[in-house]
This record gives structure tokens, sequence and C-alpha cells, in this order.
């Protein structure tokens, strides 16, 4: 087999989408999810003008071998863009391979260790009032797990937070970055109430989870997970910029309440002393961004040696084609910790069929070979592509600050 054609398909059902569709001279033909939120077009480039001409002619079965040639040859490695890049042709690949060999990827990749997926909703609200209507509407769906995220009193926006109740939030909220403000204090003097009142209100079986989207300094999130305790919540994600990989050891001295991180993380290099110190307890890297299923295998073998499981990042700005290969890497991999959850829109769902299912707040991936994603390519070119950026922070006295 050899593959003879890759394009890139750009689409914007409601939200930029970025699909790489490599075909085979067999007729067979996969696709793999590119999208970078807010960077689209920068891995639409490095995929056009670096990958696509040199894939032509080779055998796709060779899934490690073309890897290795786009990671160690491309000199520059690692980076959001150029493993986002490696992402979308080792999705693709592994979706030509299970087509090829009439098998769904999770049994391509060793098997059910699960039936079915437990994923995360997120419940949103300005107030606390508003965040506990949406958790009770994701546990009448059947949500075991639901990410909670309230508006903060004395701050005009806060990230995370859908503009109207039920919606999901669009986190590039406009064509250049809009500028939010923060700020700590506010924050860490109220959030510790929103978790007493989910708690108070639902009980003690809920899973709980909560991003901080890294605003805060170390012993700031110190003192967070130690105060959230008492809530035993299932993740606090991102509670700070990771960069600093040693950050999380004092964060992990003060509290047991379980650490997440790893959304914005391309490669194991991001996570490797992370894992190694155990400062961690869920890795979040999923297969668009660092760099598909070939390097994502690897990074949970990592985690499983040190008790780490995974938790992959599951937005709106990941299509179904990274959701519906993530879930078969779910259905498969030993040390699965939770996958998230944010419902695409009905326009997404309809340029994206998939085998994928929803019930009782679990995930299964379908049977179908390959990752049981298609693209309608015809509908897709009715949505052209309109920029989008992520929004800025700062502080209140006008300090740019973290994400
Ligand atoms: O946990 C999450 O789902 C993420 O933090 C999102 O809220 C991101 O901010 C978004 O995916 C950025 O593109
Ligand atoms: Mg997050």
């Amino acid at each position: 087999m050899k593959i003879v054609d890759a394009r890139v398909i750009v689409t914007c059902p409601g939200r930029n989408l970025v699909t790489l569709k490599i075909e085979t001279d067999e007729g067979i033909y996969g696709i793999g999810d590119a999208t970078l939120n807010g960077r689209e077009l920068a891995v639409v480039a490095y995929l056009e003008e670096h990958v696509a001409p040199a894939l032509i002619g080779r055998d796709p079965s060779n899934i490690e071998d073309i890897w290795q040639f786009f990671y160690r040859g491309a000199y520059w490695r690692r980076g959001p863009v150029t493993m986002s890049a490696i992402g979308a042709v080792d999705m693709a690949l592994w979706d030509i391979m299970g087509k090829a060999a009439g098998m769904p990827l999770y049994k391509l990749l060793g098997g059910k260790s699960r039936d079915r997926v437990m994923v995360y909703g997120h419940a949103t609200g300005h107030d606390i009032e508003g965040c506990l209507e949406e958790v009770a509407r994701h546990v009448e769906q059947g949500y075991r797990a639901v990410r909670v995220q309230c508006g903060i009193p004395g701050i005009a926006s806060t990230y995370g937070v859908a503009k109207k109740a039920g919606e999901r939030y669009e986190p590039a909220d406009s064509s250049l970055p809009s500028e939010n403000v923060w700020s700590t204090s506010k924050y860490l003097n109220h959030v510790p109430k929103l978790f007493q009142a989910v708690r108070e209100r639902f009980g003690d079986d809920l899973h709980v989870l909560h991003d901080v989207h890294h605003r805060l300094t170390p012993i700031e999130a110190a003192r967070l997970g130690k105060e959230v305790e008492p809530y035993h919540l299932f993740w606090l994600e991102d509670c700070v910029p990771a960069e600093n990989q040693s950050a999380f050891r004092m964060i992990r001295q003060h509290t047991t309440t379980p650490l997440a991180v790893g959304e914005v993380f391309n490669s194991i290099h991001d996570c490797r002393e992370l894992i190694e110190s155990q400062s961690i307890d869920y890795i979040r890297a999923t297969l668009t961004h660092a760099g598909g299923i070939t390097h994502v295998r690897r990074i949970a073998a990592l985690a499983e040696l040190y008790h780490v499981r995974t938790g992959f990042h599951g937005p709106t700005d990941l299509s179904p084609v990274c959701m519906g290969a993530a879930l078969h890497f779910d259905t498969w991999v030993p040390n699965f910790g939770i996958q998230e959850h944010m419902p695409h829109s009905e326009e997404i769902e309809a340029v994206f069929p998939h085998a994928y299912r929803f019930e009782d707040g679990h995930f299964t991936p379908g049977e179908a070979p390959g990752h049981g994603v298609d693209i309608d390519e015809e509908l897709a070119g009715k949505y052209p592509y309109r920029r989008a950026s992520l929004p800025v922070n700062r502080l209140e006295d006008g300090t740019l600050w973290h994400w």
C-alpha cells in the first residue's frame, strides 16, 4: 500500500477545525485532527509545506518510521505546531491500518481494558447557584463526573464559564485576543465555597473536577489544594503554569488533592519530571497536540510506572476525529483515568459522522474499523475559516498574567 495524496481540510462549523486526510493507492483513506486552537493556520502551513509532500509514496503501515521521520528528522523538534501536525499524520495512519485490518483501533492497540469510558462534563455558572443547576442537568444525563467552574464576585468575566446557562463556552471568543481581568485573591476566597455547595447538594459520590487554567503561584495552589481537601475533588487541573515542572513538588508537599496537568504539553519531555517525581496524578496531553497515538502511548507507559493515569483533554476545540481516536485509546490503555467531554455542536457532529456513542455518563468507541470518525467534505466546505483567538488575562493593576 502506498500514500498517494495528503491534504488539509479547514472548516468552521461554529469554530475552526483542521483535518488531515491521507489517501492510499488501495482506496483506503485515514483522517487525523490537526486543530490547534487559535493557531490553526500555523499547523495548516506546516502540514501543507513540510509534511504532506514528504508523505507521498510512503507505506502507511510504517507508522513508527514515519513518526520518527517527522520528529527526529524535523531538526526543530517539539512544540505545539510541529506535534499537532505529527499527531494528525499519526492518527490518520492508525485509522488507515485499522481499516486495512478490518479492526477498530482499540483492538489494534491491544484490545479492551474496559467496556466503556467514563467521561466528565462541564457545569458552569455565573454564580454558584447557576453552576449547581448545570451540575444537576449533567447528573440527570447520567454523568458520574462533572467539572465545575463559576463566576467570581468582583471579576467581570471568568474564563471557562459559558456566556448563557446550558451553553458551551467557546475559548477562542474573538478574532484578536480579548482581555480578561483576573484577581487571584477574589478567586481563592470564593471558589472553595463552590465545592462546599456542590457536596452539600449532590453528596460525596459525584466526581467533582476543577480547572484553574494555570493562574496560581505554587504556594497559592498549595493553599487551594489544602482548603478543598474536605471536598475530595477528583482533580485540580492546571493549577500553575507547568514549564517549571519542579514547582509541583511544592504543591505536592502541602496537599493530597489530586493534580492534573498537561493539555498544553506536546511531548513526553514536558511531563517526564512531573511523572517520575510523582508530582501529578493525571496526565492530560491528548493525541492531536502530543504527536498522536505513537507518542502518547509512550507517555501513558511512563505514567503507568508511577501510578499516574490518563485524563485526556477533550474540549470542543478538538474535533470529533480526536475524540474518536481518544476513545479507542481510552478503551485500551491500562492506566486510564477519565476522558473530558464537551459536546460538539450539531453542525460539527454533521460534518464529522462518528461511531462513538454517549450513554449513561460513559462513551463507547464503536466497532467500525479504524477510529470510526469520518468527514463530510462537501458539508465542511460550506464553513469557511474565520480567525479566532484565545483571550489574554490581566491582573487588576494591568499586569499581563498567566493565561
Ligand atoms: O480543560 C479544558 O477543556 C481546557 O482548559 C479548555 O478550557 C481550554 O482552555 C481550551 O481547550 C483551550 O483551547
Ligand atoms: Mg483545562
